[in-house]
């Protein structure tokens, strides 16, 4: 054949985030599981599809002691995750992949079991309304399977014919009696969350058995009549497997719901509340190796004058009083497992644009700081032995990769996993400075390389949500590293209302969110800005969601940005807390004056700068009303308002298909490629075409 000498030879970038197809191709890991024994580590890598237009995750294995490469274990069009393991180390796994032996069902998420001695992964129980998650024992062949079931059905099979019934008739309507009635992207109803505990399944007795044939699992219902209260609520099994204990929600009238903690006896079903309070929700945590202590998250409710704080405590799993631990430590932890000897903890907690991994010993309540690097570490499991554990670690330098521990030396080790970290486009800084009130604020700075006081580079500031959270971790959804590639500097503070900062920064922020939070916002800008390698005439603020919400109130605060993109943005307050999602979340902070005194749409007669506002249809978070009525609003009244022919320097990206997050990779780059015409336009004056694939 004669080689086309007319199409281009693909030339590989210089890094993956100078094209944005390469970007998207990175493959994303997530969650960690380690067998019984610790001889095995398991791994959820998610990676492109043929087509390249939706990511399928596998699972991998990978060699705890360094030795082996990863490998993959898993393999379906369809994919495969949440991996537990059995005690005797068989790997259980959800899949949408269809069963080879039942090709007439429409596939649904199933549970699959990938023998320890090799072999094929086979379905071990599959249900018409599909299968969430599983989570095994520590030390007792025993598993826990969170499947919905419709809310009135009074067993398996009446849920299977009346899902069928629903389906046939095409019905998709839900009546609700309660609150909430959506989450993120997802309609509630008329399905509603059990626990079941997983049993040996029966052969059918009339059925021919062949050589391979072997009985489904049998799934048991130990939640009967728990209604929607186990919604958000996830199951933590006891080692011996014997107890499961939960956070159930209950509600409180007018909307207002609050989380109590439950015991569910895993033989009989029989529940008891063992900690329930007005004034604070409760979460269970992983319970200790001999079965009598189960670690409690507590989070105090809040109120208009009382931010969130978070504490652990211990509890006896049968009944007694709670016992605070390391009740002074300045933190919000997060727990992930017990050291197998049952003096201590393994915890995590955000601290000072990190995330490290700390014990807590369980007598004294001493808190030890085992990382030592400014990273971010999640899905901690330990070792047998207790002498180390295994971790995804990431930050702003490196996506998350599995790592392993040395818990006495705090030395941490990459494990040979799927990918290597990708070359980045510029370098990182941490930047100090003070807010108003003299409080610090410390922000991270990704500088383009070539950033110099002869060629200072342009600044995007990019504000984060929640607003309870902080820049510590890599993120695939705003990667600074693609607009480094494209010589932007990006400007990352943690404000007022970030965690990892002591609870002194929650306050500063709490209930006046046009104060601290963007005073200290501005601090950062200033502090950065006057650095000779920062271009202070060539700038942008951007944020999502409550980011967002912060990049909309900078919009009618100050005109020293060129630009401003706001993404899935909080607009006007008064409509925004009653329609998100979890408006018992945020309503008690929000009073009507707070809303008033905080409403970025209060100020839209300021707003002199482009704004480029994205946001998708399917975001119950911040649901659309958000979007299109700050687009209405800033071309009716702002002071760049549309002109009379219609036209503006405002834009609106608006996702159909498209939830809180931009999920679809073609979509991604749709984000990217738009958001960086719109900044070479304002910021830098220059043309850069949007994605023909928008069809303009
Ligand atoms: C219940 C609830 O609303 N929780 C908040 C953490 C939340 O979702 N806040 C959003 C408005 C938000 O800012 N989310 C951040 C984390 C995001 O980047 O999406």
């Amino acid at each position: 054949m004669t080689p086309d000498t007319n199409s281009p030879t693909p030339v590989k970038p210089k890094t993956p985030f100078h094209d944005l197809d390469h970007f998207v191709a990175i493959p994303r890991l997530s969650g960690l599981a380690v067998n019984a024994d610790g001889t095995r580590l398991v791994t959820s890598v998610a990676t492109l599809n043929s087509k390249c237009n939706a990511y399928v995750s596998a699972l991998w294995e990978l060699d705890p002691e360094g030795n082996s490469p990863a490998r993959r274990i898993t393999r379906s069009a369809k994919g495969e995750s949440g991996a537990a393991f059995l005690v005797n180390g068989d790997l259980l796994f959800t899949s949408t992949r269809p069963d080879p032996e039942n090709s007439d069902e429409d596939p649904v998420s199933a549970l699959w079991k990938l023998p320890a001695q090799g072999g094929e992964a086979r379905i071990v129980h599959s249900r018409r309304g599909g299968v969430q998650g599983v989570v095994a024992a520590r030390k007792a062949d025993a598993a826990v399977v969170v499947a919905e079931v419709l809310a009135g059905s009074s067993d398996e099979k009446d849920d299977d014919e009346r899902r069928k019934a629903r389906k046939e008739a095409g019905v998709e309507a839900i009546l609700h009696t309660g609150y909430p009635v959506r989450h993120w992207d997802a309609d509630l109803g008329p399905a509603e969350p059990r626990f079941f505990v997983v049993e040996e399944g029966e052969q059918e007795a009339l059925k021919p058995a062949t050589v391979d044939e072997q009985p489904q699992l049998a799934l048991c219902n130990v939640t009967v009549g728990m209604g929607t209260s186990l919604r958000n609520n996830s199951p933590c099994i006891s080692p011996d497997g014997a107890v499961i204990i939960t956070g159930q929600t209950v509600p409180t009238g007018k909307g207002d719901q609050r989380t109590v903690l439950v015991r569910i006896d895993s033989a009989t079903g029989d529940r008891t509340v063992i900690l329930d309070s007005p004034d604070y929700d409760y979460d269970a945590g992983p319970v200790s190796p001999d079965n009598s202590t189960v670690v409690v998250v507590i989070s105090r409710r809040t109120g208009p004058t009382t931010p969130p704080d978070v504490k652990l405590g211990l509890l006896p799993v049968n009944g007694g009083p709670l016992a605070p631990l390391a009740a002074d430590w300045d933190a919000w932890p997060s727990p992930a497992a017990w050291l197998p000897d049952g003096s201590g903890l393994i915890v995590t907690a955000d601290d000072d644009g990190a995330s490290p991994v700390f014990t807590l010993d369980v007598a004294t309540g001493a808190v030890r700081r085992v990382t030592q690097d400014a990273a971010s570490y999640t899905d901690v499991v330990v070792s047998p032995d207790g002498a180390t554990a295994y971790a995804l670690r990431s930050s702003y330098e490196f996506p998350p990769e599995v790592v392993r521990i040395d818990l006495a030396s705090g030395t941490v080790t990459p494990l040979p996993g799927p990918v290597e970290r990708p070359a980045l486009s510029g370098r990182l800084e941490r930047v100090d400075t003070t807010g108003e009130d003299g409080h610090p604020v410390k922000s991270y700075l990704v500088l383009p390389a070539g950033a110099g006081g002869s060629s200072p580079a342009p600044l995007l500031l990019w504000i984060h949500g929640g607003p309870l959270g902080s820049w510590n971790a890599w993120t695939w959804r705003w990667s600074p590293w693609l607009l480094a590639a494209k010589g932007y500097a990006v400007l990352l503070p943690d404000p007022a209302l970030s965690t990892g900062y002591g609870q002194k920064m929650i306050e500063r922020g709490w209930g006046a969110w046009g104060d601290a939070p963007f005073t200290d916002i501005m601090a950062a800008t200033d502090a950065v800005v006057a650095r000779p390698d920062i271009d202070e005439s060539r700038t942008a603020a951007m944020g999502g969601s409550f980011g967002g919400y912060m990049a909309n109130w900078v919009a009618g605060h100050t005109d020293r940005f060129n630009a401003i993109v706001t993404h899935a943005s909080l607009w006007a307050l008064d409509q925004f807390g009653p329609t998100t999602d979890a408006s018992f979340y945020w309503e008690k902070e929000m009073t009507p004056e707070m809303a008033l005194a905080n409403s970025p749409h209060a100020h839209v007669e300021k707003i002199s700068t482009p704004m480029l506002v994205i946001h998708g249809d399917k975001d119950y978070r911040v649901p659309i009303g958000e979007g299109l009525r700050l687009w209405y609003e800033l071309l009716s009244k702002s002071a760049l308002p549309a002109d009379a022919n219609g036209e503006t320097d405002h834009r609106f990206l608006y996702f159909p298909d498209e939830n809180h997050w931009i999920l679809k990779p073609q979509h991604a780059k749709i984000w990217y490629g738009v958001v960086e015409h719109f900044l070479a336009r304002h910021v830098l004056g220059e043309k850069v075409e949007v994605p023909a694939e928008l069809g303009l």
